[in-house]
């Protein structure tokens, strides 16, 4: 099929090279908006509506404000900024929008609202016409910005006909936006759903680390609030703002951390069992692998609010009290030098390991950035992600041993409620994974170097 032209069929003679003419049906936000952009980008704009004279209050004096069937019949690229409810208004310009482009904008209210999206059930009402959909993920705010700095540029452009998809592609690159190639037609609904997810990915990570949330507040709560008051009467409720929640973030955000890293072990593991890599994984752990990066980053902001956390901890009035408090028991048990060198090691290298492990989980961050991801080749992302991952994951688990480790010897409270909640943390097992799958790995290839032989 030739290519189709941008011009309608009013190009007259000029000296000037003509302006390629694009129509818009509908007269509301959208088409205003993009009937500015279409303006500042060079094209010269026809609005077709059903109340012209009030329509062109709203445009600039350039546009030309018709009716329908005028101005469909001055372009060959339509744009049609009105509702699905209303393209029946279309039967009548049938045969006047034979062989045109149109570009279906629209949007609906739910995700799947309707059996067939906007853009199939436009084709079949017009099927001598050629759909494209795109430019619906665009907001009319956005559009009518000449290059807005705040909002996606990206739009996401489908249609059965290769040479239309194109053209429109150029269209949108022409307008300063960047087109997204998505094939055929087929795919409009997933196009038509863009603009109505919310975060779509987030739901399974943020429900995990909500869940383990309460779980390790919860258990926080009854070992260091309950069993001391139940016990002696002792009253710490004072540490549920901050200490409770600073115990809570550390332990999520390694746990999530684990589970990271535990998705892949058990891919590994499913690999290793069926002695292929080419079996699909199970429906759950496909869904796990793939929330990977959502699990990672929310380890990384729950870490770096730990960090803040732990940094306003003397600012408490309670830490100044009991500092306080000691000082006064250790001048009264004339203790002159309080010095203990093992808390003092236990602590440097407890803080240490915690900038450590924050500064790892930075870097895991920053590279899962895609303008960031796209600098790196395979195996640098590789070597990132997984090795420096599994360190950042050590880390921090001796991070939260060497926390643990004085408290689960000498505070009755911990021993009463072993495992502490850093060893509850699925850290540990997950080392004991992938030195399981690793070694199985060795042993694999050694089995099959040896049945070749
Ligand atoms: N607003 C936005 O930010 C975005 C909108 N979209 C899509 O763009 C399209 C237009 O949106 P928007 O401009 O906001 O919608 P509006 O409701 O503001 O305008 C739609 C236009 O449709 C025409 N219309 C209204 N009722 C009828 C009817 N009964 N029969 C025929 N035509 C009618 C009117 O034009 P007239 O009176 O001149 O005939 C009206 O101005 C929608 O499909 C929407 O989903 C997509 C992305 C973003
Ligand atoms: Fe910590």
């Amino acid at each position: 099929m030739d290519s189709i032209s941008m011009m309608g069929n009013n190009a007259g003679a000029s000296f000037l090279p003509p302006q390629p003419t694009v129509a818009i049906l509908g007269s509301g936000d959208f088409s205003k908006c993009l009937a500015i952009r279409l303006l500042r980008c060079g094209f010269h704009v026809v609005v077709g509506s059903r109340h012209p004279k009030l329509a062109a209050q709203s445009f600039p004096h350039v546009v030309d404000v018709t009716h329908h069937e005028d101005a469909v019949g001055k372009a060959n690229v339509v744009f049609l900024a009105i509702r699905r409810e209303h393209y029946s208004i279309l039967w009548d310009l049938k045969h006047l929008l034979e062989g045109k482009i149109l570009v279906d904008v629209s949007n609906n209210r739910r995700v799947n609202q309707y059996p067939e999206s906007n853009a199939e059930y436009l084709a079949s009402l017009l099927p001598d016409s050629i759909v494209v959909k795109g430019f619906n993920v665009i907001s009319a705010w956005a559009m009518q910005q000449s290059c807005p700095k705040d909002a996606s540029t990206q739009v996401f452009i489908c249609s059965d006909l290769v040479e239309a998809r194109q053209q429109i592609m150029e269209l949108a690159r022409q307008l300063n936006f960047q087109p997204v190639d998505m094939g055929t037609l087929s795919s409009s609904r997933d196009i038509e759903n863009m603009p109505l997810q919310l975060f779509p990915g987030w739901k399974g990570p943020v429900l995990a680390a909500v869940a383990l949330s309460i779980f390790f507040f919860a258990y926080s709560f009854v070992r260091d609030i309950i069993h001391p008051y139940v016990k002696y009467k002792q009253s710490d409720f004072y540490k549920i703002p901050i200490e409770m929640v600073n115990r809570t973030l550390p332990t999520v955000a390694i746990t999530l951390l684990a589970l990271v890293y535990l998705a892949g072990q058990l891919a590994a593991a499913h690999q290793l069992y069926y002695g292929t890599k080419y079996r699909h994984f199970p429906h759950w752990l496909e869904g796990w692998l793939q929330s990977r990066k959502q699990m990672g980053l929310l380890s990384f902001f729950l870490a770096a609010v730990h960090v803040l956390y732990s940094l306003c901890l003397p600012m408490r009035k309670s830490e100044r009290y009991l500092l306080l408090n000691t000082a006064y028991q250790q001048v009264h048990a004339n203790v002159e030098n309080a010095w203990n060198e093992e808390e003092v090691w236990r602590v440097e290298m407890y803080v240490s390991f915690g900038i450590m492990s924050l500064g790892l989980l930075s870097l895991l961050a920053i590279t899962s950035i895609p303008s960031v991801h796209s600098t790196l080749n395979w195996r640098e992302f590789s070597f990132i992600q997984s090795t420096l991952g599994y360190i950042a994951l050590l880390i921090a688990t001796l991070h939260g041993l060497l926390f643990g480790w004085k408290r689960a010897f000498e505070e009755e409270a911990y021993r009463f409620y072993l495992p502490p909640s850093f060893m509850v943390s699925l850290a540990l097992p997950v080392f004991f994974l992938k030195m399981l799958t690793q070694l199985c790995k060795i042993l694999s290839l050694f089995w099959s170097c040896a049945y070749i032989k």
